[in-house]
C-alpha cells in the first residue's frame, strides 16, 4: 500500500497532496493541470519533493526529513504512459523481457505466458513496435510494466490517445491485471467514464490539492458543490443487471428508484455494475410523465439546487439514497417550484446510457 504526504514548490505551482492506496485502483482525478502527473513522478521517484514521505508497503521511498530518497529503479513500481515508448529495435518479446530485468531476484511470480494471455499479444511477439497499432502498444507497454513485478503500477492517462474501440478493449484488459495479477494501480485520467468504470477509489486533485477522496459514487454522486467541473458533472449509480431484451437490443438494470433500460448487452444477470449518467441528459418533472418515449424515470427527492448564471445544478437523493446531479435552466427550475425537500422525478434517455458507460469488473 502507498502512504503519499507529499509537498513540492515549483514557484509557479505548489503541489501539496495526502492520500494512501488500497487493493484494487485508485484513480487522481482532475482537470488539466491540477497536478496528477506530478504526483505520479514524485511517487516514481521522477522528481523529488520539497517536503514530505512516501511510503510503499511500509517502506520509505523518499523522506525529505529524513534525507531518504530511494532511486526510481529500486522502488519496483511499473510505468505505463500515454505513449508506452517501446524500443523501436527490439521486438515485441525483447521489449517485454525488458521489464523482466527489472524484477528482483527469486520474484517472478508474474510469469511471461500469464501475462501474454492476459493482454493478448501472443501473436506479436514477433513484431518490431513501428509495426504494432496505438492500443497493440499499449498492452506491450502494459506487459513490460507487469513483468517487472511491481509492487504498485502507475497509469498515466494510457488510453488518452486511443479511440473509443480501442479504449474499450483495453480497460477489461486493466481490470484482468487488477483482478487477476493483484498488483494495486494508481491511475491518472481526467476521462470521467474511465475513471468511473474502473477506480475502486478516486482522489480529486484541484489546483494542486486533494479536494475530496472517495469511491466513484461517492465523488461523483456527492454534493455539486465537490466537483469544480460542474457542467462536465456525472453521477454514478450501482445497478444490477436484469433481463436483456433481445427483440429491441436493450439491458434492463434495477434500481432501487427505478428501472432503467440502456441500450446494448450489460453482461451476466444478476451481475453489480456502475453506470454514468451525464447531468446533462437527465430532464427533471414534478411528477411520472404519462406516456413517452423516455425509458427511464428515476425517483427522489432534491437534496440541493446550485445556481450558476442562468443554469442550475440539482442534486437529486434518489429512493435508494444514491445521488443524481441534473443540469436545467434556472428558469425551469423556478416553473417547477423545486427546492431542497421537492419530490423529483428524472428522466434519462436509455439512448443515454450504453455499453460504454458500464463498468465491466464486478
Ligand atoms: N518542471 C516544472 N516546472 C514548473 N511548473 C511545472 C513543471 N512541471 C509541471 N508544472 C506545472 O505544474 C502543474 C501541474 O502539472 P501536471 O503535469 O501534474 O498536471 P496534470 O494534472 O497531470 O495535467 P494534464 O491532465 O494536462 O496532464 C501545471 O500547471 C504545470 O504547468
Amino acid at each position: 500500500m502507498i502512504e503519499v504526504d507529499v509537498g513540492l514548490d515549483l514557484g509557479t505551482f505548489k503541489l501539496d497532496v495526502a492520500f494512501g492506496n488500497g487493493q484494487g485502483i485508485t484513480a487522481l482525478f482532475g482537470p488539466s493541470g491540477c497536478g496528477k502527473s506530478l504526483t505520479l513522478g514524485l511517487i516514481a521517484g521522477l522528481s523529488r519533493p520539497t517536503r514530505g514521505y512516501i511510503n510503499l508497503d511500509g517502506q520509505p521511498l523518499v523522506d525529505v526529513e529524513k534525507g531518504v530518497f530511494l532511486p526510481p529503479y529500486k522502488r519496483r513500481i511499473g510505468l505505463v504512459f500515454q505513449d508506452s515508448y517501446l524500443f523501436p529495435h527490439l521486438s515485441v518479446r525483447h521489449n517485454l523481457l525488458y521489464g523482466r530485468w527489472f524484477a528482483p531476484p527469486g520474484r517472478k511470480e508474474i510469469e511471461f505466458d500469464a501475462v501474454i494471455a492476459t493482454l493478448g499479444i501472443d501473436k506479436l511477439l514477433g513484431r518490431r513496435p513501428a509495426r504494432l497499432s496505438g492500443g497493440e502498444r499499449q498492452r506491450v507497454g502494459i506487459g513490460r510494466a507487469l513483468l517487472s513485478c511491481p509492487r504498485l503500477l502507475l497509469f498515466d492517462e494510457p488510453l488518452a490517445a486511443l479511440d473509443m474501440s480501442r479504449k474499450l478493449e483495453i480497460m477489461p484488459l486493466i481490470e484482468r491485471i487488477r483482478d487477476d495479477f493483484k498488483v494495486p494501480i494508481v491511475y491518472v485520467s481526467h476521462a470521467i467514464e474511465e475513471v468511473v468504470r474502473l477506480a475502486d477509489r478516486v482522489v480529486v486533485l484541484q489546483a494542486g490539492k486533494v479536494k475530496v477522496i472517495g469511491s466513484p459514487n461517492e465523488v461523483f454522486g456527492a454534493d455539486v458543490s465537490a466537483l469544480d467541473d460542474r457542467f462536465d458533472r456525472s453521477s454514478a449509480l450501482s445497478v444490477i443487471v436484469g433481463d436483456a431484451d433481445a427483440v429491441y437490443g436493450l439491458t434492463n438494470l434495477i434500481h432501487p428508484a427505478g428501472t432503467i433500460w440502456m441500450v446494448g448487452p450489460a453482461g451476466a444477470r444478476g451481475r453489480s455494475i456502475r453506470i454514468v449518467i451525464k447531468a446533462t441528459d437527465v430532464i427533471l418533472a414534478t411528477a411520472p410523465p404519462p406516456e413517452t418515449s423516455i425509458r427511464n424515470v428515476l425517483a427522489g427527492a432534491v437534496k440541493s439546487i446550485y445556481a450558476v448564471g442562468p443554469l442550475a445544478i440539482v442534486d437529486i437523493t434518489l429512493d435508494g439514497a444514491e445521488h443524481l446531479a441534473a443540469v436545467a435552466t434556472r428558469q425551469a427550475v423556478d416553473e417547477l417550484r423545486l427546492q431542497p425537500g421537492s419530490r423529483v422525478f428524472a428522466l434519462i434517455k436509455a439512448t443515454a446510457i450504453d455499453e460504454r458507460m458500464v463498468d465491466g469488473s464486478s
